[in-house]
């Protein structure tokens, strides 16, 4: 059973290979929650923050330094009210989050996604891999307990709606079992 928190307001994890809606699903939730959600895209952080030791120019991206990432956003996660958006979920501890949605697309739907962003083709067929290989859902099945962690299609607007109708639901579930009201926050 995972830890029940004290928070008043969840920690919840989104997360998914690059390109499988982490950011469009968070910023919609962040719209539609019922409490106050803040949207914390950790890969813009590391940036905006200099939480990193330098960007790789092969991948195309920034060399993360894990434990200033941490150190910024404990205090965040402490007072809850947060969506945390990374392509990565393990280096969380197991304590902040309250739900772990892990978002799945096709392989062949990602890799346009992914060649619209521009990426290099090196990182296309990483990512793309790592869709097919199941990386994210397997790190988060064993990272966190089994009934925090959902697994999430996002390959149309159909399913963007519906997952973040399906997570509002859950957040009113998560706050009247902890007996808060919604004028409560
Ligand atoms: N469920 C979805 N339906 C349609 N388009 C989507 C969906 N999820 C993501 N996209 C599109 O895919 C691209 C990548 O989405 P984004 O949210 O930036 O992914 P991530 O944050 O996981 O890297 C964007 O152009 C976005 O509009």
């Amino acid at each position: 059973m995972a830890e029940i928190s004290s928070r008043k307001s969840p920690v919840i994890v989104i997360t998914g290979t690059p390109g499988t809606g982490k950011s469009t699903h968070a910023q919609l939730l962040a719209e539609e929650s019922p409490i106050p959600l803040k949207h914390i895209n950790v890969g813009d952080l590391v940036k905006e923050k200099g939480l990193h030791d330098g960007f790789d120019e092969e991948w195309q991206s920034y060399s993360v330094d894990e434990d200033k990432v941490l150190d910024e956003l404990e205090p965040l996660a402490s007072e809850g009210g947060i969506i945390l958006d990374w392509h990565t979920c393990d280096i969380f501890p197991e304590r902040w989050a309250d739900l772990v949605v892990v978002l799945r697309c096709d392989h062949t739907q990602l890799w346009d996604r992914l060649e619209k962003r521009g990426y290099p083709l090196k990182k296309i067929q990483e990512n793309n891999e790592a869709e097919i290989m199941n990386v994210v859902i397997d790190e988060a099945r064993s990272s966190y307990a089994e009934e925090i962690v959902v697994e999430l299609k996002s390959e149309g607007t159909e399913d963007l709606e519906s997952n973040v109708s399906r997570i509002v639901q859950w957040i009113q579930a998560w706050r009247k079992d902890r007996g808060f009201t919604d004028q409560e926050m």
